[in-house]
């Protein structure tokens, strides 16, 4: 009798599908620029993230729709927003959770965390085991001025400097200056950071105060972390994988 052979475990016919209520970012407003870190190198475990298909960036629609207003604010002053991370998966959280148990991988340190003991991340706040990025209304971001400067993508092995350095000697980025970098996990990035001063609080401040009238609220201990409250599912932890294939099926009304 033939045997039965398990699927792979990410073949896609077993994979969640996104609830309705998701949607693409880019089919709202395809003005927010977006620069996915996850499926990339370029973040502090330096390999791509699991469940992150495609670069691309999933909310619910009523947090996109949100972003789709402050943006329409920033582009009238001359700014655009940029995203990092949106809707993030229960499975890429868990690799998340399985790299810090690994103290002997540090490769990233010299960016994102030269200052604090791995072994502390998520009990100092910087990660969560159970993260609201899964449950759709979160987003990582930040503002460039427009006309956008292009960037140019982190080679892995390239030397690394401190996310909390002076912005010249940061890796790249055409974000204003945030006083640190993205996913700087430090205490230099927390929003209200009284050694953050001058142009550098100012930009914080600017970020913050558009994203709160558009109805988000900020995580004090990242100035890139924001909410969009209330929440379409405040206490539901998606798994479906970030990719275009996850939203099949929905109707594209934006
Ligand atoms: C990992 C970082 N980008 C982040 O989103 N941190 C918060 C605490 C989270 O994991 O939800
Ligand atoms: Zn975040």
């Amino acid at each position: 009798a033939p045997t039965a052979r398990p699927a792979p475990p990410s073949a896609p016919a077993h994979d969640p599908k996104a609830p309705e209520e998701f949607v693409a970012l880019r089919d709202v407003d395809p003005t927010v620029l977006q620069e996915m870190r996850y499926p990339t190198p370029h973040n502090f475990m330096g390999v791509p993230v699991t469940g992150y298909r495609a670069p691309m960036c999933l909310l619910t629609r009523d947090a996109a729709r949100a972003l789709h207003r402050a943006q329409r604010s920033f582009l009238r002053r001359g700014y655009s927003l940029k995203v990092y991370d949106c809707y993030r998966p229960q499975r890429a959280v868990n690799h998340f959770v399985a790299w810090a148990k690994d103290l002997g991988d540090q490769r990233m340190k010299g960016e994102f965390y030269p200052r604090v003991d791995k072994s502390t991340l998520f009990r100092d706040g910087y990660i969560a085991e159970k993260s609201g990025h899964s449950r759709g209304s979160t987003v990582d971001l930040t503002l460039v001025r427009l006309p956008a400067a292009p960037t140019r993508p982190y080679v892995p092995g390239e030397p690394l400097t401190p996310c909390y350095g002076p912005r010249a000697a940061r890796f790249p980025d055409n974000s204003l200056d945030m006083g640190t970098g993205f996913d700087c996990f430090d205490t230099l990035a927390h929003t209200l950071d009284p050694r953050i001063t001058g142009v550098q609080r100012a930009n914080r401040l600017l970020l913050k105060d558009g994203l709160e009238r558009a109805g988000f609220v900020n995580y004090a201990a990242e100035w890139w972390h924001y909410t969009f409250t209330p929440e379409t599912f405040p206490d539901t932890y998606f798994d479906f994988p970030v990719s275009r294939r996850s939203l099949t099926g929905h109707r594209p009304r934006g």
